[in-house]
């Protein structure tokens, strides 16, 4: 690590949060706290993902609430998420149905964007749906430092990560954040080496101000949270940043083929914030940067290139795209 990430690392990393529910509610005052779920196909675990949230979503004896909404941004589910989402006590919105005046793009990045307009929270924490056995102190952990803190604006959760590679049956105690170990952590120690103290650059759970969120650019698809984090540093220095060990984090485990488009997306969020390619502030929304991206199946005893598109088009700052930004 540089010695400012050392320093950062030491001063910015809650091994043991242990803010209460209680304490933070009252610490929110007037501020609401939207809890988003990006989701695509998620009707295996979502339900249970929201039940466990629920009840941080109901009064106390104050009439007071830590999260004032709970929201499933829906990426375009062709299964039962939204159904089992609403059933389970959620709001689910529709990505077509907010910022209709943009045609929908496909990808996680399309959808956090879309949740700016969609939650009415001054903070957001964003949780990914495909977790197993997922604890809801995700979220007073995650709130802790922006309540309580001297308020980042952006505060991401790290983890142990087991691992349960698909087709198998038994989850390895470890050896999960493959993308993270082989692709982001190297690039991000070369580009930003002062991010080189954060434990889990990629990981889907993180909370952050509105004020941050709505004044810089999205990358697409899973390039999001590298494109976040490095805007994070750049705009608002280390100290903008914190983060908060949330003990274990299951989840859906991809296979490598899909784990290197993801690669190739965040790979791309990082580059458009080199050579200076990608000002914030320069994003242009109708910029239809695609690239072509080639991988290799075996079909008998050939092996065949696969091609795919990545789109790499960011969208801009939802501040600059709705002056009078209504929530
Ligand atoms: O086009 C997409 C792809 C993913 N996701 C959601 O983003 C989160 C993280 O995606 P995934 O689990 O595929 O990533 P991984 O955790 O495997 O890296 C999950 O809640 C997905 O449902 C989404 O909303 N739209
Ligand atoms: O951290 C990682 O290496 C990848 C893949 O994790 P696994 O190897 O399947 O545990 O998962 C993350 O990456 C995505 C892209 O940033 C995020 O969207 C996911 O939330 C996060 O799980």
């Amino acid at each position: 690590m540089t010695p400012e990430a050392e320093r950062w690392f030491a001063a910015r990393s809650w091994q043991d949060p242990s803010w209460s529910v209680d304490e933070l509610t009252r610490l929110k005052g007037t501020r609401r706290v939207s809890v988003v779920l990006p989701a695509l196909n998620e009707q295996e675990t979502i339900a249970p993902i929201i039940a466990e949230l629920l009840p941080l979503a109901e009064p106390d004896g104050a009439g007071e609430a830590l999260v004032d909404e709970l929201v499933v941004l829906d990426s375009g589910s062709t299964d039962h998420t939204r159904e089992y989402a609403r059933h389970a006590g959620a709001r689910v919105v529709a990505r077509e149905d907010v910022l209709p005046e943009f045609e929908p793009r496909a990808g996680k990045g399309e959808v956090l964007w879309r949740s700016l307009a969609a939650v009415s929270g001054d903070l957001l924490v964003f949780l990914d749906s495909d977790l197993v056995d997922f604890d809801a102190r995700f979220v007073p952990a995650l709130l802790g430092p922006l309540l309580a803190g001297d308020e980042p604006v952006l505060v991401k959760g790290f983890y142990r990560r087991p691992l349960r590679l698909p087709r198998e049956g038994v989850r390895q105690t470890e050896g999960g954040g493959r993308v993270t170990e082989l692709l982001a952590r190297p690039v991000l120690s070369a580009v930003r080496p002062d991010l080189s103290g954060v434990i889990q650059p990629l990981g889907g759970e993180y909370a952050a101000a509105r004020e941050f969120l709505e004044s810089v650019p999205f990358a697409p698809g899973y390039g999001v949270e590298t494109g976040l984090l490095i805007d994070a540093y750049d705009r608002h220095g280390l100290d903008g940043l914190a983060q908060v060990n949330l003990g274990v984090r299951k989840h859906r485990n991809r296979g490598l083929l899909q784990l290197g488009v993801m690669s190739r997306q965040i790979l791309a969020a990082a580059l458009a914030r080199t050579e200076g390619r990608t000002a914030p502030d320069e994003v242009l929304d109708d910029s239809r940067d695609e690239i072509s991206y080639t991988q290799f199946i075996q079909s008998g005893s050939e092996w065949l290139p696969h091609e795919q598109p990545i789109p790499t088009a960011e969208r801009p700052p939802l501040r600059s795209v709705r002056r009078n930004s209504t929530r």
